[in-house]
């Protein structure tokens, strides 16, 4: 197809890029171009087998952005890694596949002012999106599912299984632990994953064992279609718009090998470049917060202050515990060249084997209400008490002050998770102690009250954008985060678990042998890092608490620009975001359809 203009062009072929291309251009009537600024590397083997994804850090698929030093963490600047390559970071990602909590996307609606965006509603696009792997009743009790009451059954274009060893004993040891404690989840979180353990869906494919990802489940099926062209090694430096009061995106200019181009659109331009460079594009195009635009000598088109604030992410904290010798751990394939080998063997030969697991079978969102004293939660409480919002009636105040009041009711909330665990049968962030093995127990925080920025330093298209999380700015954060860490002193205590770590326990850095609330809150901020969930830099908000796009969206002040990708979400996942990125997308694509076929 060999045309300059297209009904509809979408900015970056990440994930949410491609679901919408591949949903748009399922219509032969609609010619969509798609600009994606890697190359299409996915029949790499780094990129195919499961256990590889580590990896990919720091290769020519990632951006390879840092954040500046962040005083919280001790002044470290740490790495935020974004997928460069067709597909985008569900290409160079940990594969995991959980979803979100309902009571999070109803507060979209109730109390962020989306309408239409809640739990019943936005449900649905999960099971558009992805296909439920088959699991018999034997396979079941191995995977500590055998409780559920519910199975979710999907069957879109995304295949997802129980990856790795169906059999890894964790699966059943972390269900019976929960179990005991209460925090069982009784069915698929994918139907109402309210809180408790579950064994998670992971985006590999159940027969071929290898990723998946919006490269290879929504375009290469549809790359024959005659009306989808997807430009790769092709980099977007700007949107081009005309219109007065309110603004029609024309199309785009972009750097193709070095070359300049532009193409046009008559009908939209869906920008879908990631939490970090969406907003990226507005500034280079001169949406944004206008005084800030004009330091940078960029002639503003919009004023929209939101573009690039309220960035938010989830950090990961870890610790890694000695294993008993027998527990099959990822240990061996970093350590010994030999065993590399036999699972590179085993993988190609047979799809079996370490190669197929990245690490992660297990997972549990908890409420850390249930699991503190009195005391502790009376503390937690003052602290939230003792840190409000800034009064006042300006936009970013009512902002802040709606995130708050989500806090209030839910945070605390005994019901309500506040945590996300889950198990990596290795070492994590740390190298492997000859001769032994290693399991880690993670926590990430849910619902941090602490929000950053993300913005460019300068009209240079190249230059890498200012990242800066702001992370647990808010002091909320930090004693709710390291209470959290102390419980996985309880669980690494807790029948069964414990029985698969040596005793007396062994904590594989001495400094994670948390034993009060001092110590945990200084191990949080010495070994807390990114666990690469960045979003909501172009929030879906109303105009009135700074955000970028309306509830169909669209960016204020245009007719025609939407934005489809993570840097919409206005309210963070429950834990990893690209099952919620996947369904997002699928939404924003029944959104355009519709938009369009009444007109
Ligand atoms: C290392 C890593 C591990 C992760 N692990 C998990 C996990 O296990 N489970 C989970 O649920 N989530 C995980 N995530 C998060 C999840 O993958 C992302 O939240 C999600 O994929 C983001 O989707 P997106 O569409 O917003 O952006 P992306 O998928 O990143 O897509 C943005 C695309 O735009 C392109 N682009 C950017 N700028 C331009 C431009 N100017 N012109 C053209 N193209 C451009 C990029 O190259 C990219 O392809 C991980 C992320 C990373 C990076």
């Amino acid at each position: 197809m060999s045309s300059d203009t297209y009904d509809f062009i979408v900015v970056g072929g990440g994930t949410a890029g491609l679901v919408v291309a591949s949903r748009l251009s399922e219509d032969p009537r609609q010619r969509v171009l798609v600009l994606e600024a890697g190359a299409d590397t996915n029949s790499d083997p780094r990129i195919k087998i499961p256990a590889s994804w580590v990896s990919l850090q720091g290769t020519d698929m990632d951006w390879g952005f840092r954040t500046e030093p962040q005083p919280l963490l001790g002044g470290r600047s740490i790495g935020v890694s974004q997928g460069k390559i067709l597909g985008g970071s569900s290409s160079i990602n940990a594969q995991v596949f959980v979803p979100c909590n309902p009571a999070v996307i109803d507060h979209w609606n109730s109390s962020l002012g989306n309408s239409g965006w809640d739990w019943e509603t936005f449900s649905p696009y999960y099971a558009k999106a992805y296909t439920t792997p088959p699991v018999d009743d034997s396979l079941a009790v191995k995977l500590g599912i055998d409780g559920w009451t519910g199975h979710s059954s999907a069957h879109g274009p995304l295949p997802t299984s129980f990856p790795g060893n169906p059999s890894h004993p964790i699966r059943k040891a972390w269900a019976d632990t929960f179990r005991a404690n209460g925090h069982y989840q009784t069915q698929d979180p994918f139907i109402d994953g309210a809180q408790g353990s579950f064994s998670c869906l992971a985006t590999v494919d159940p027969v071929t064992k290898e990723r998946t990802s919006a490269a290879t489940a929504y375009y290469h099926p549809n790359r024959a279609r005659k009306n989808l062209h997807v430009l790769t090694n092709a980099t977007v430096e700007r949107i081009r718009f005309d219109g007065e009061d309110q603004k029609r995106a024309t199309g785009v200019v972009y750097n193709y090998n070095g070359e300049h181009r532009e193409v046009t659109c008559s009908k939209e331009v869906i920008l879908a470049a990631g939490a970090l460079q969406s907003p990226k594009v507005l500034e280079l195009s001169g949406v944004g917060n206008t005084k800030f635009l004009g330091k940078h000598g960029i002639e503003p088109v919009i004023d929209l202050p939101g573009v690039g604030e309220n960035l938010f992410d989830h950090l990961v904290n870890t610790t890694s515990f000695g294993a008993v010798d027998d527990l099959e751990t990822l240990d061996p394939l970093i350590l010994d060249p030999s065993v590399g080998e036999q699972a590179a063997k085993d993988f190609a030969e047979r799809q079996t084997g370490l190669l197929t697991s990245m690490g992660v079978y297990t997972y549990a969102y908890l409420p850390i209400m249930e699991h503190i004293s009195g005391e502790g939660q009376k503390r937690l409480k003052k602290l939230l008490q003792d840190n409000p919002p800034a009064p006042g009636d300006g936009p970013d105040q009512i902002r802040a002050q709606a995130y708050y009041k989500i806090a209030e009711r839910g945070l605390l909330d005994p019901k309500q998770a506040s945590g996300a665990y889950l198990s990596f049968i290795g070492p994590w962030g740390g190298p492997p102690e000859p001769g032994s093995r290693t399991l880690t127990l993670c926590v990430m925080l849910s619902q941090p009250l602490s929000r950053g920025s993300v913005h460019i330093g300068s009209k240079d298209i190249s230059a890498a954008p200012i990242v800066d999380p702001n992370y647990l700015s808010n002091p909320l954060d930090l004693d709710l985060f390291a209470e959290h860490m102390l419980y996985i002193e309880t669980l690494a205590r807790s029948a069964p678990l414990t029985d698969l770590l040596k005793h007396p326990i062994i904590h594989r850095d001495p400094a994670s042998d948390l034993t009060d609330l001092e110590t945990a809150r200084k191990w949080v901020q010495k070994n807390s890092n990114s666990m690469w969930h960045l979003g909501g830099s172009c929030a879906m908000l109303p105009r009135q608490m700074n955000g970028v796009v309306d509830s169909t969206l669209k960016v204020y002040g245009t007719t025609n620009l939407r934005i489809v990708d993570s840097s919409a979400i206005p309210l963070m996942s429950t834990a990893n975001l690209q099952a919620t990125v996947f369904a997002f997308a699928e939404r924003a694509a029944d959104l355009i359809k519709e938009a369009w076929s009444q007109k």
